[in-house]
């Protein structure tokens, strides 16, 4: 089976959801190729907690099934998180179709999440060694289904400040331009972890100079080493790092320069606009580069994603492809 669903970008593109059938009730989710559960809003919730979002009632599908021994706690790197207990049911993707998928139906949802209204939960896409539920840890969608793909992949095509797709199975040659280059994936952290090779600022030369990353769509931005961070806000007249922002700034009106990382041997480009991230005050606006520091490698997140049709390819030797859009 191959299929594409739309995804949705929320303000300043600080998620994209994309709306999933679950045992028949349709709710929109985020996907996350940043972590591997696939958890959504439930009747299970407090009704408070519920309160503007869709949500999943198993007792009102006539497909699922209790999985009573097994639960599930998950943070996410912002702190937010989430818990619950375990179903499984039929979860429908596009065209694509999971008859029994390890559904995360949340008992709690940390105070981030009730306030995203349009979210209704996540929808993992790394790998499944890093699936939270216990004493049996569960699948991901992707490796649910991925035995019945056309071919064992997907792919993000996220968009600035439009809609874009998740496609499963197969590879839309109409949305990229030019020729798609890979980087070898270790998948011994569970994560889409590759290491990039150096990177440029504007029209400056390039710097060879490896990073270990990872391709994470449940990311805004776009997370890289201090000394890469520092190079390319050196070029901004303006750029401050505002520790009471909790990061770098800068002016609004900034004709901001492009980024290049050199992923898989070729340079992939980053508008300098998809830098200014979103405003913070009449004048001043947060960067959508930011440091690395504290997560252990950098997080190629939607800032860059949105510049790229990305193959997250899960053969037996693993990696992502990068093209330009
Ligand atoms: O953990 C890493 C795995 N991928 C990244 C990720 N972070 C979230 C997230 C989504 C929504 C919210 C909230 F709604 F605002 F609460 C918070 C975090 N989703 O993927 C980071």
């Amino acid at each position: 089976q191959q299929g594409e669903v739309s995804n949705t970008p929320e303000a300043h593109d600080q998620s994209y959801l994309c709306p999933v059938t679950v045992g028949g009730q349709t709710l929109n989710l985020d996907f996350d190729t940043g972590s591997a559960d696939l958890w959504v809003y439930s009747t299970l919730m407090p009704t408070s907690e519920q309160r503007g979002h869709s949500v999943y009632n198993p007792d009102s599908s006539s497909s699922s099934n209790a999985q009573s021994d097994n639960s599930w706690t998950i943070q996410y790197s912002d702190g937010s998180g989430a818990s619950g207990t375990v179903y499984a049911d039929k979860v429908v993707v596009g065209s694509v179709t999971a008859t029994s998928q390890a559904v995360e139906a949340a008992t709690s949802v940390s105070s981030a999440f009730i306030k995203e209204t349009h979210n209704d939960g996540l929808l993992g896409l790394a790998f499944s060694s890093i699936n939270t539920v216990q004493p049996t840890q569960q699948t991901t969608f992707f490796d649910t289904v991925k035995s019945t793909l056309a071919k064992p992949l997907f792919t993000a095509h996220l968009k600035k400040g439009a809609p874009g797709s998740y496609d499963f199975g197969y590879i839309d040659t109409s949305k990229y331009t030019g020729s798609i280059t890979y980087a070898h994936v270790d998948t011994s952290n569970g994560l889409w972890e590759f290491t990039a090779s150096g990177y440029a600022v504007g029209s400056g030369s390039t710097v060879a100079t490896p990073y270990d990353s990872i391709a994470d769509t449940g990311t805004s931005l776009l997370y890289l080493p201090t000394e890469i961070v520092a190079a390319y806000y050196g070029e901004v007249n303006g750029a401050m790092y505002d520790s009471s922002q909790g990061g770098y700034t800068v002016p609004c009106d900034s004709n901001l320069p492009d980024f290049v990382a050199i992923i898989g041997g070729s340079r992939h480009t980053v508008p300098g606009s998809y830098i200014n991230y979103a405003p913070i005050s009449e004048t001043s606006c947060f960067g959508g580069i930011q440091a690395n520091d504290g997560i252990g490698h950098s997080v190629f997140g939607d800032v860059f994603l949105k510049s790229q049709f990305v193959v997250f390819d899960g053969s037996n030797s693993p990696r992502v492809g990068f093209a330009k859009q």
